[in-house]
């Protein structure tokens, strides 16, 4: 008997090591024929633009920014003007032309006596020399660590990075969105930010507050909190906290899908939802929404595209309308629906952004807002492939083994 158990478990062993090869085998073939097509085929940078407009939201007023220029411009004009305090959070933050130009703006408002707060994440830019981060004693600098004490007795609360991209000054200029700091984000990819300006920008300052406060060194200052005279319930700002255990942004995903009775449009980098969010978009195609996902045909990630990819079948089948932004890294992480709800932010569809990282993401109840973010993606459109379920389902067997031997990858990413 011992000896057929332990037949059994050589059998499972060897199982299981073999498809844990044939996975690495898929990765590490997908990643090099991606870095050869990368070397024939460069992304292009001609994708549609859709010029940034103001609109009001009750008291404020906010702008949707679809390019990288427009977006750093106007980031840095604000930087340059602060009077009293900047706080600046990006999870990415590059060594080049466009990070230095902000790490310039930033000490030079520290040096004209205006209160700076800078927060990156340590692994986003662990290719970045930590030279490049050194900043002159006016400016606090929070690096999010690379490894939390307690994640390693697996204390989730302790877990995520800090994902979030915002930028507040004199709590009267926000901007939040999907946009890291970096030269090719510049102008190669095509990404959504929003800038808030009025008493709404509370709501970006306060959500870094918190964060700094509760990570902040004990020889880091407080920022103080003196609560807020006014917010509108027109935008609020929606943060996934590891900390708290609280990531209400994937409920707000839920609820707002939920409720849509006419068209709910997506734009996301990199899309894996999770068994409620994927069924709760097939519902309301089901009950005869237009729902439709635009996404990147080839995106950065070479394996966040076939794990998205693993989804298409079943979307199609659904009745989901599947667009592959062409030529360009599309980057954005908004949603609008019904002609009255949006979201822009910095959460991806997917388990790292949705129930992993610290997020930040605005609702926005507008109707002209959410009708400039159906201008925006008609636009994107124009710039995608409509996805048929008669061509998805005549892909090669190659490719469909692919897609089933990474489906255990999901949850990661
Ligand atoms: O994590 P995100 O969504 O900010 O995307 C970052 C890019 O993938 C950088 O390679």
């Amino acid at each position: 008997m011992p000896r057929k158990h332990s037949m059994v478990a050589t059998v499972l062993l060897r199982t299981l090591l073999g498809f844990l090869g044939a996975q690495l085998a898929v990765v590490l073939g997908l990643t090099a024929v991606n870095q050869w097509r990368k070397r024939v085929r460069p992304l292009r940078a001609d994708f549609p633009r859709t010029p940034p407009k103001a609109l009001p939201v009750d008291a404020s007023e906010v702008t949707v920014y679809t390019y990288g220029e427009d977006l750093y411009r106007d980031m840095l004009q604000a930087i340059r003007g602060a009077r009293h305090r900047i706080l600046f959070e990006s999870f990415i933050i590059k060594n080049d032309a466009t990070g230095r130009r902000f790490k310039r703006a930033l000490i030079e408002a520290a040096e004209r006596g205006v209160d700076v707060y800078v927060v990156y994440d340590s692994f986003a830019n662990l290719v970045v020399p930590r030279k490049f981060f050194r900043f002159p004693s006016g400016v606090h600098v929070l690096a999010y660590p690379l490894l939390r004490p307690g994640l390693l007795l697996l204390d989730i609360r302790k877990s995520g990075r800090d994902h979030r991209k915002i930028l507040a000054v004199d709590g009267e200029t926000g901007f939040v969105g999907g946009y890291n700091v970096g030269s090719v984000y510049a102008t190669q990819w095509r990404d959504t930010h929003l800038r808030v300006a009025g008493p709404s920008v509370w709501e970006l300052e306060n959500a870094f507050r918190d964060f700094w406060n509760m990570l902040r060194s004990e020889d880091q200052p407080v920022i103080s909190d003196t609560g807020t005279p006014e917010w509108s319930p027109a935008l609020r700002a929606h943060r996934n906290v590891p900390e708290q255990l609280v990531y209400p942004i994937r409920g707000m995903y839920l609820e707002a899908i939920d409720r849509a009775r006419a068209h709910v449009y997506i734009t996301q980098a990199y899309f894996i939802p999770d068994h409620e969010i994927l069924h709760a978009l097939i519902a309301a195609a089901q009950r005869g929404v237009d729902v439709r996902l635009l996404m990147p045909e080839t995106s950065n990630h070479v394996v966040a595209d076939w794990l998205s990819r693993g989804f298409y079948g079943e979307l199609l089948r659904g009745g989901v309308k599947l667009f592959l932004y062409q030529n360009a890294m599309v980057h954005a992480k908004t949603a609008t629906i019904d002609g009255r709800w949006s979201t822009i932010g910095t959460a991806n569809v997917d388990r790292l952004s949705l129930t992993g990282n610290y997020e930040i993401n605005v609702e926005v109840f507008d109707s002209d807002l959410a009708a400039h973010l159906e201008q925006v993606f008609d636009n994107d459109s124009t710039n995608a492939r409509r996805l048929t379920l008669e061509e998805w389902s005549g892909r090669s067997l190659v490719a469909k083994l692919c897609e089933a031997l990474l489906r255990p990858l999901r949850p990661l990413l």
